[in-house]
């Protein structure tokens, strides 16, 4: 099994609307709405691509009665914490004419010292029957900096490898209990080093920073370019297959869910980077945030290219 924590659940709305800009008004065309957050995204491509998931999280308000109800509709299992403030709703723009994508994020609720103590308990239940566990995106407001620090190293204590997704303070301080994965994109890399990573070895040398401070595989994604991997013993490049963008929003989810259903299933991190660039890129082809379709995914697997590199 493996569990996808969202600590800042929200439901993403996705507008569509022809030639979006700033100061003006607009007429919506279409617009979607589904329970979200970015570890309910990695939740719904695991159940996607046939693993066993549950999802948990804070959930409160109308938002949160709203994500639920989407979860029973989708079939996927929950297990969420009631917070007595509102769900958050993200917004996500996307212009087909003027090609642009913008997104808009709430903060998201408080959570109180309570409400964050029932989330560490229910994760340290879940971990026990899990192989794998995922915390992503941002930390809700009134949560500690190292809140994921410390539920990694619950699921740690319950033998649990634990994927790491997120950024700024709360990625510096999740670093400290030594996750088995991370995966920041450059802009959440760059965040974190104070400069910019624009070439090769500024890059190998941040993964390289990465597992030295104790994180087993460190990866790099690129967007559309793919993703840099580094463990122990191999360093590669992941270059994903060419597919006609949609939606780009959760491709980084679908990442980490293809990797966390290839490392239950006990692949080595070739064939697990394969089938997260082969999911993401699924992801990217899909009008739905954190949406892969199985067939799509084996035929894009074929497609996709890892080229070893030698680091000093
Ligand atoms: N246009 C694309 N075509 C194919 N694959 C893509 C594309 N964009 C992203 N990907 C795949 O998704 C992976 C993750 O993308 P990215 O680096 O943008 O992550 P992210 O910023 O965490 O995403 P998000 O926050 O939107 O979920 C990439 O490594 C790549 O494999
Ligand atoms: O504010 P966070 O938690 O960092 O990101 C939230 C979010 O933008 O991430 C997902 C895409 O990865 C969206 O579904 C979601 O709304």
């Amino acid at each position: 099994m493996i569990t996808t924590v969202t600590v800042n659940t929200a439901i993403d709305k996705t507008y569509i609307v022809e030639n979006f800009g700033i100061n003006g008004v607009f007429r919506v065309q279409r617009v979607m709405a589904q329970a979200g957050g970015k570890g309910l995204n990695v939740a719904r491509v695991v159940k996607a691509l046939g693993e066993e998931v549950v999802a948990t999280g804070f959930l409160g308000g109308h938002n949160g009665r709203f994500f639920a109800d989407n979860l029973v509709a989708e079939r996927i299992k929950g297990d969420f914490v009631p917070i007595a403030g509102e769900t958050r709703i993200c917004l996500n723009i996307l212009d087909p004419a003027g090609k642009t994508q913008t997104e808009l994020l709430e903060p998201g609720p408080e959570v109180s010292v309570e409400e964050g103590e029932k989330l560490r308990e229910k994760v340290r239940v879940l971990a026990r029957h899990s192989r794998v566990v995922t915390m992503s995106g941002s930390l809700a407001q009134g949560l500690p900096s190292d809140y994921y620090a410390q539920l990694i190293e619950m699921a740690h204590q319950e033998g649990t490898k634990v994927i790491l997704d997120t950024s700024g303070t709360a990625l510096l301080e999740g670093l400290k209990a030594r996750p088995f994965m991370v995966k920041p994109n450059l802009q959440e890399a760059e965040a974190l080093t104070g400069k910019p990573l624009n070439d090769e070895t500024a890059r190998w040398d941040f993964l390289c920073r990465l597992l030295n401070a104790g994180v087993e595989i460190a990866v790099l994604s690129l967007g559309e370019e793919g993703a840099l991997f580094a463990t122990g013993n191999n360093f590669f490049r992941v270059t994903p297959p060419e597919v006609q963008v949609i939606n780009t929003v959760g491709c980084g989810d679908a990442f980490v869910a293809g990797f966390a259903v290839a490392l239950a299933r006990g692949e080595d991190v070739p064939d697990a980077a394969r089938l997260a660039t082969a999911a993401a890129a699924a992801n990217a082809a899909s009008l739905g945030t954190g949406q892969c379709n199985v067939e799509v995914v084996e035929k894009l697997i074929a497609q996709v290219e890892l080229f070893y590199t030698m680091i000093k």
